[in-house]
């Protein structure tokens, strides 16, 4: 469970064990932290969108307002229990991951928009967000690793 790039290794002169990572040639004798999470998510996107576009519509027009009026809507059926964000996001999400319930699988710092990164670390697992703005649209965000 090192974060990916780091490998453990054996130091020839003192026999110790010292983490190496391929990707930055870096090494250091403390074990890295793992700092990948894993969450599911439901994008709906809006007019300001960066790509208002998604496998529901090809342009979306709804705009910012109603795209926040919708979520929070999607955040009271999941907060009574009536629903699931994997089961909503797979019918509802402007977002490909759609098709894997909302899925993103495990990401690190860096990889995704710095608002959700943000988010997503500051959840704990199994916890839902509150409404995320980022330059895709609005996201509901279930921490799930
Ligand atoms: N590592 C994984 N699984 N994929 C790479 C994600 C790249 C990352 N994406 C995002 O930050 C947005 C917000 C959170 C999820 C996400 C999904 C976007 C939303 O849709 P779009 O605005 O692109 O049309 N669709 C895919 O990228 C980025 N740095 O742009």
């Amino acid at each position: 469970d090192l974060p990916s790039g780091w490998e453990e290794r054996i130091s020839k002169s003192t026999g110790r064990t010292y983490y190496f990572n391929r990707r930055t040639n870096e090494s250091q004798w403390e074990k890295p932290a793992n700092n990948q999470v894993r969450a599911s998510h439901l994008l709906v996107k809006h007019t300001e969108s960066r790509r208002p576009s998604s496998w529901k519509q090809d342009r979306i027009t709804r705009s910012k307002d109603e795209a926040l009026e919708i979520i929070k809507d999607y955040r009271k059926q999941i907060e009574s229990g009536e629903t699931s964000l994997q089961e909503l996001a797979s019918t509802e999400s402007d977002c490909s991951s759609a098709k894997k319930q909302g899925d993103l699988g495990f990401f690190g710092p860096g990889q995704m928009q710095k608002p959700f990164e943000e988010a997503t670390f500051a959840l704990k697992i199994n916890e839902l967000s509150e409404p995320v703005f980022t330059d895709s649209g609005i996201h509901l965000i279930l921490r799930t690793g």
